[in-house]
C-alpha cells in the first residue's frame, strides 16, 4: 500500500517539483510526489528538450544549405517531419526514463493523479488524502492565449506546435520572446516563410537593447520578417488558412498562427486560494526563503512570480529541501540567474542590463567585443558579440552574448557575476586558443585595459 503521509508532499512533478523530491530524498526525508501527467513537467515534455531537439535539426539543415562555405558539397533534400519527431520524441522517452529510474532510485513515492490542495498539509488525490509535515505547491504553468483568441484548428500555442507533422508553408508567431523566437527560427531553418508580430519596440524585450539589434539583424539576413510596436487584433481560421490582423489594419494570411504570448501560473482550481494561500493574477506568493504565507507551505518554479525557467526551478526546488532539511541554505540570487533563448543566433545572458544597470548605479560602463576578433568564431562562421556591463568603479554586473551557442559559453559569466569579479580579476584567467569560449577572456582583457586581439 501507498504511504499517505511523509515528511515532504510534492504537488507537480516538473522541474521544480523533481528537483525537490530528489533533494529531499538525498538528505533522508521521506517524499510523496504527485504527478497527474508525466514526470518531468512542461521542460522535459512540452518545452526546453524538445524544443532544442528541433533547434538542433534546424541547425543541421542549415548546415546542410550552407555546406558550400567551407567547400563541402551539400544540398538539403528536405525535412522529414516524421524523422524529426521521432528524433525528437526518442530524446524526450529516454529522458522520461531516466527520470523514472532516478524516482525509484532516491524511493520517492510516485502518486500519479490529479491532486487539489486542501489544506493546511493536505493533498488529495482521487479521494485518498496525502499528508505532509510540509507542502510543496510546483504545478508550473500553461501557455496563455488572448481574449477571442480559441486555440485549435490552425491556431496553436507550443503546445501543438512541438508535434506538428508537416512544416508549415507560412506562419505568424505572435510574440516576440522566447518561445517565439526559436519556432521562428526553427521554422524559418526548416524553409518556412515566417513573421514574428510583436507589440512591444523590439524582439526578445526581456534581454539588453543591444542583443535586440543583433538578433533583429540576424533575422533580417535569414529572411525572418518582423514586425515590432504592433498591436494585434484577431484572426480568424477557414479549413485552408488563417488570417491575422493587425490593429493597423494590416492582415496577414498564413497556414499557420503560433501564440507565443506568454505562460500563466497553473493553479486554478488547484485548491490553493479556497486553503488561505496568498495569491497574485494566479501566482503564488512567497517570501525570498519560498515559503508561503501558511506555515510549512513552500511553493516553486513558475506558479512562483519571477523568470520561468527550468535551471531556477531546480535551484529553488534544492533550496526547498536544504530549508526544510534545516541546512540554511542561501537565498537564491534572481538576477544571478542565467538566460539562454535558443534561436540561432543566441542570445545568453546574466545580472544586468545596461539600461537596468543605469537605474541602478546612475551610470553605466560597457564593453562590447565582436566575435570577429575571435578565431574560432571565424572558423565557424559565427558572428556576434559580448557584451559586459560593469558598475561605475565596481564590479561586472551583468553579461550578454549573442553568437552560435553563445548558450555554453554563460556558465563562465555567470561565475563571474556571481563573484562580483572586478575586469583586472578575470583579466589573467586563460583561456584556450583557438575556443570560443576565449572571447570572453578577450572582452575582459580589454575591459581590463589590456585588449589582445581588438584595438583599444
Ligand atoms: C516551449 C518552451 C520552451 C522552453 N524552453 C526552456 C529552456 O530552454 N530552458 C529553460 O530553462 N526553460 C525553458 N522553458 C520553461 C520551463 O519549461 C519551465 O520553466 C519549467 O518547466 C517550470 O518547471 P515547474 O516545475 O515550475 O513546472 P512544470 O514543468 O510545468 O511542472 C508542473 C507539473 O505539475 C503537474 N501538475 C499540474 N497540476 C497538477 C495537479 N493538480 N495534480 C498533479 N500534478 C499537477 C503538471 O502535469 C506538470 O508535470 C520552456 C518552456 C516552454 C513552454
Amino acid at each position: 500500500m501507498t504511504d499517505t503521509s511523509a515528511d515532504l508532499v510534492i504537488l507537480g512533478g516538473g522541474s521544480g517539483g523533481y528537483a525537490c523530491a530528489f533533494r529531499a530524498a538525498g538528505l533522508g526525508l521521506s517524499v510523496i510526489l504527485i504527478e497527474k501527467d508525466k514526470v518531468g513537467g512542461t521542460c522535459l515534455h512540452r518545452g526546453c528538450i524538445p524544443t532544442k531537439a528541433l533547434l538542433h535539426a534546424a541547425e543541421v539543415a542549415d548546415i546542410a544549405r550552407e555546406g558550400d562555405q567551407f567547400g563541402v558539397k551539400t544540398s538539403l533534400e528536405g525535412i522529414d517531419m516524421n524523422g524529426v519527431n521521432s528524433y525528437k520524441d526518442g530524446i524526450v522517452a529516454g529522458l522520461h526514463k531516466g527520470l523514472l529510474g532516478l524516482v525509484k532510485a532516491n524511493k520517492v513515492t510516485l502518486v500519479e493523479g490529479e491532486g487539489k490542495f486542501v489544506g493546511p498539509n493536505t493533498v488529495e488525490v482521487g479521494g485518498t488524502r496525502y499528508t505532509g509535515k510540509n507542502v510543496v505547491l510546483a504545478t508550473g504553468s500553461y501557455a496563455k492565449t488572448l481574449p477571442g483568441l480559441d486555440i485549435g484548428g490552425r491556431i496553436v500555442t507550443s503546445d501543438q506546435a512541438l508535434s506538428l507533422d508537416y512544416v508549415p508553408e507560412k506562419v505568424v508567431v505572435l510574440g516576440g520572446g522566447v518561445i517565439g523566437v526559436e519556432f521562428a527560427s526553427v521554422w524559418r531553418s526548416f524553409g518556412a516563410d515566417v513573421t514574428i508580430v510583436e507589440a512591444l519596440p523590439r524582439l526578445v524585450p526581456l534581454e539588453d537593447e543591444w542583443a535586440s539589434k543583433q538578433v533583429e539583424r540576424a533575422f533580417r539576413k535569414r529572411g525572418i520578417k518582423f514586425k515590432t510596436g504592433v498591436r494585434f487584433s484577431g484572426a480568424t481560421q477557414t479549413d485552408a488558412a488563417v488570417t491575422v490582423s493587425l490593429e493597423s489594419g494590416e492582415t496577414f494570411d498564413a497556414d499557420l498562427l503560433l501564440v507565443a504570448v506568454g505562460r500563466g501560473p497553473s493553479s486554478s482550481g488547484m485548491g490553493y486560494e479556497e486553503a488561505g494561500v496568498k495569491m497574485d493574477r494566479g501566482f503564488v506568493l512567497t517570501d525570498e526563503r519560498l515559503r508561503t504565507n501558511l506555515p510549512n507551505v513552500f511553493a516553486v518554479g513558475d506558479l512562483v512570480p519571477g523568470l520561468q525557467l527550468a535551471h531556477r526551478g531546480f535551484q529553488q526546488g534544492i533550496f526547498i529541501a536544504e530549508e526544510i532539511a534545516g541546512l540554511n541554505p542561501k537565498v537564491i540570487d534572481e538576477a544571478g540567474i542565467p538566460k539562454v533563448t535558443y534561436c540561432n543566433p543566441e542570445v545568453a545572458s546574466v545580472g544586468l542590463s545596461e539600461a537596468q544597470a543605469k537605474e541602478k548605479y546612475g551610470s553605466a560602463e560597457t564593453l562590447v567585443y565582436n566575435l570577429a576578433g575571435n578565431g574560432k568564431s571565424q572558423i565557424l562562421k559565427t558572428s556576434g558579440g559580448i557584451k559586459l556591463i560593469k558598475a561605475p568603479d565596481g564590479p561586472v554586473v551583468g553579461v550578454t552574448m549573442v553568437g552560435e551557442r553563445v548558450g555554453e559559453l554563460i556558465g563562465e559569466a555567470q561565475l563571474i557575476y556571481s563573484w562580483e569579479a572586478y575586469p583586472e580579476d578575470v583579466a589573467p584567467l586563460i583561456h584556450a586558443h583557438p575556443t570560443q569560449n576565449e572571447a570572453m577572456g578577450e572582452a575582459f582583457l580589454a575591459l581590463a585595459g589590456k585588449p589582445l586581439h581588438v584595438h583599444g
